[in-house]
């Protein structure tokens, strides 16, 4: 066996003051790929920073984040007060053991009968006229997941998240990190948003208090008001909103837009999914047990491109990962994206072939499909963004027609995988 290492692992050396930054954002995708080739699995991208690509030592690091590893999402420089953060992390947790275990059939049939509502609207507010296609899907993933959480109380919540989505873009999309007292407009906007979230979902929270309670609930507020012993905080109810709210937005807005480019594309997928979505009967949203295809072509778009293409952890101590020696504070970062077009884990990788899904022989190498992370901070919305994008894939295909305005959909790696320039105009089907 490997003893620990001590040294850091090899990589580029980067120039002066600037380190790697510069030539990283010129082409970030560009950048990892040349390190692997030239280090390998795991590579130093800084002094602070090393990228892991081998999907035993990437399961590692998700297995054993909150014990050795934080998860992070803010995009600013905070100091980091290791208690602090392990508290806040266990109040996390304890607040999404129990939002899951409440989570029933009512709530998830409730939602999924709105949400074809809310779909249909989005696509009506585009009036038939080609629209760019991220906006429009993030409208219809806000209005889901405020609907998701706070059901009848979701007014106006929709526009509040976008504001606070694109109060982050300047920040998230830099791979520098600024202190919150950084006197910029961009963080003054970012702080006033996060304020202005925390207060909106507050106020209904309170809202909600004042009703005699609900038979049966119907959203993940009722679930969360209605725990048992011990009793979550407010403060822990309000913080749960606003992650799941924010988290359910841009991600499942981004893998939507990939999806509708791939049914406007690609014509045979198109076809294999609105057949399965003319044979379902009636109008009810069907079980996904009831969309084989669509949910192969979902896995596949969300394999070729996941929104969350680069992940990151920081060591909350000395440790080791593999055979590497990490100091606290120590960055770890991994790419799903990467992973999941590596030819040694997948045959033809770079093809949008939904079939392997379909066939049992052909189940993915351990580790290799990680769309929605993995681990105690996988993601909580794995089944119902499965449920989103399988269901506006049979809605779509069945009631309207797509006509995209461009022929190509570049990738760009921002903080999500964005699919750039894609626009299209919808249209009821006409039988
Ligand atoms: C296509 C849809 C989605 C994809 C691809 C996706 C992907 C992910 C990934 C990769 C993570 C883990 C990030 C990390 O390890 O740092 C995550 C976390 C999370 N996701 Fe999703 N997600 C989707 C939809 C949703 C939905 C619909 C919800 C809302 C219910 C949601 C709520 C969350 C939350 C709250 C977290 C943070 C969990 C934690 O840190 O404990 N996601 N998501």
């Amino acid at each position: 066996m490997l003893g620990t290492r001590t040294v850091r692992p090899p990589g580029p050396k980067g120039r002066w003051l600037v380190g790697n930054t510069l030539d990283y954002d010129r082409d970030r995708m560009a950048f990892l790929v040349r390190c692997r080739q030239e280090y390998g699995d795991v590579f130093s991208f800084d002094e602070r920073t090393i990228v892991v690509l081998d999907p035993g030592l990437v399961h590692d690091l998700l297995t054993r984040t909150n014990d050795d590893f934080h998860s992070e999402s803010v995009p600013l420089a905070t100091r980091i007060d290791p208690e602090r953060a392990a508290a806040d992390a266990q109040a996390w947790m304890t607040a999404r053991r129990k939002g899951w275990h409440g989570l029933n059939r009512a709530v998830a049939q409730a939602h999924a009968g709105r949400l074809r509502l809310l779909f249909e609207q989005t696509l009506a507010e585009t009036r038939g006229e080609t629209v760019d296609v991220l906006p429009v899907m993030e409208r219809f993933a806000g209005l889901a997941t405020a609907d998701f959480c706070l059901g009848a109380d979701a007014d106006g919540m929709a526009e509040i998240l976008t504001e606070n989505v694109r109060a982050i873009e300047p920040l998230g999309g830099s791979s520098q990190l600024f202190p919150a007292w950084w006197p910029s407009r961009h963080i003054r906007r970012f702080l006033r948003a996060r304020e202005g979230t925390l207060n909106a979902v507050t106020e209904r929270i309170h809202r909600r208090r004042d009703k005699p309670p609900a038979d049966h609930p119907q959203d993940l507020l009722d679930v969360l008001l209605a725990a048992g012993e011990p009793e979550l905080t407010e403060q822990q109810v309000q913080l749960l909103l606003r992650g799941i709210m924010l988290a359910a937005f841009g991600v499942p807005a981004t893998a939507l837009t990939w999806l509708v480019w791939t049914l406007a594309s690609r014509p045979d997928l198109h076809r294999r999914v609105a057949e399965e979505a003319a044979a379902w009967p009636g109008e009810e949203a069907p079980p996904l047990s009831a969309l084989p295809q669509t949910e192969a072509v979902v896995k596949e778009v969300l394999r070729l491109w996941p929104p969350t293409w680069l992940i990151g952890r920081t060591a909350r101590r000395g440790t080791t990962l593999g055979e590497w020696q990490l100091r606290p504070d120590d960055h770890v970062m991994f790419s799903p994206y990467l992973m999941h077009r590596d030819p040694r884990w997948w045959t033809d990788p770079d093809e949008l072939t939904p079939d392997r899904w379909l066939d049992p022989a052909r189940t993915p190498k351990r580790h290799t499909y990680i769309p929605f992370g993995a681990g105690p901070r996988v993601c909580v919305g794995t089944q119902l963004g499965m449920i989103q994008l399988c269901l506006a894939a049979h809605w779509l295909t069945r009631n309207h027609e797509i006509r995209p305005t461009t022929e190509t959909c570049a990738p760009k790696f921002h903080d999500l995988l964005l699919p750039q320039g894609f626009r299209a105009r919808f249209t009821p089907r006409t039988p």
